[in-house]
């Protein structure tokens, strides 16, 4: 199974179990992404949901460019990137918290995966960016757009998107991205991050993330989501797409 899912005393958690390949996003991931939307939702017993990915590697790679190497053209490429859209808008509005446990790299759509949560708690041997430039694309599962989106300095968050490089926790906590770094075991960390939250109501704090959440309901976010995705297939046809995820995959072969 490339995923697990465990609602365990009123926090729900989604594993990506692909570590051999970082933990990256296929068909699986993504359906494995929608049944835990749909068991979570709708439930008012839940808390918190925690995204993570298996092993201390990486949280997640992003898009399987293995699998998805074989869309060569912007129609290909698009139902592929607006279905993670719509995924990571799901995650954005979900009506708990949610937390990213970002245990490894978290780059590329795996970047994406961790904007859209609400809180990211970042391993001091983790690292993270939006890379994506590097393959000669932007961002296309519309986390960009959510990044830009949650009020950060605009010219650091445009320099962080178009760089396209890997920044360290530090980096990451300057930036605003990472809510906190930690050493050590993760599942501590989490616990510690998440005891003294679980002393107030979850009610509470699911009120305050539908106060701070409202306005995408209605500001057109979604929309402005799948339009990242059109652009992102736009560049996805091109040769420099292609060649540069060829040189990835053929790199240590
Ligand atoms: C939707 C838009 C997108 O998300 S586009 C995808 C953007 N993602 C990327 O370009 C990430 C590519 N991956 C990396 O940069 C590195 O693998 C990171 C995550 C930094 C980890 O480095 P490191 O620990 O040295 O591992 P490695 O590169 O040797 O990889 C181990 C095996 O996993 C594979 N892998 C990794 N990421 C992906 C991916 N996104 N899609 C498909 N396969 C991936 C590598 O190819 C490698 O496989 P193998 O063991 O050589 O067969």
């Amino acid at each position: 199974m490339s995923y697990s899912i465990k609602i365990d005393q009123s926090i729900a958690y989604f594993t990506i179990n692909r570590p051999a390949m970082r933990n990256a996003v296929n068909y699986d991931v993504m359906e494995g992404l929608e049944s835990f939307l749909d068991q979570i939702e709708d439930d008012p017993e839940i808390s918190f949901a925690v995204i993570t990915g298996e092993g201390d590697l990486a949280f997640c790679s992003g898009g399987d460019l293995s699998d998805f190497h074989g869309f060569h053209t912007a129609e290909d490429a698009f139902p592929m990137l607006s279905r993670g859209a719509s995924i990571l808008y799901r995650i954005a509005t979900l009506p708990m918290p949610t937390i990213a446990l970002v245990n490894g790299a978290a780059v590329g759509g795996g970047c994406e995966l961790a904007t859209a949560c609400d809180y990211r708690l970042v391993a001091s041997h983790a690292r993270a960016g939006f890379i994506q430039g590097t393959l000669a694309i932007t961002a296309g599962w519309g986390g960009a757009t959510l990044l830009f989106e949650k009020n950060g300095p605009h010219d650091r968050l445009l320099q962080f998107t178009s760089r396209a490089s890997i920044h360290s926790p530090e980096q990451l906590l300057e930036l605003g991205w990472a809510t906190e770094v930690y050493e050590g075991d993760t599942e501590v960390a989490l616990d510690q991050f998440l005891a003294p939250k679980l002393n107030v109501h979850r009610n509470v704090h699911r009120a305050y993330k539908s106060i701070a959440t409202r306005k995408w309901k209605t500001n057109g976010l979604e929309h402005a989501m799948q339009e990242e995705a059109r652009v992102c297939s736009v560049l996805w046809e091109s040769d420099a797409h292609h060649e540069a995820v060829q040189r990835f995959l053929t790199k240590s072969k």
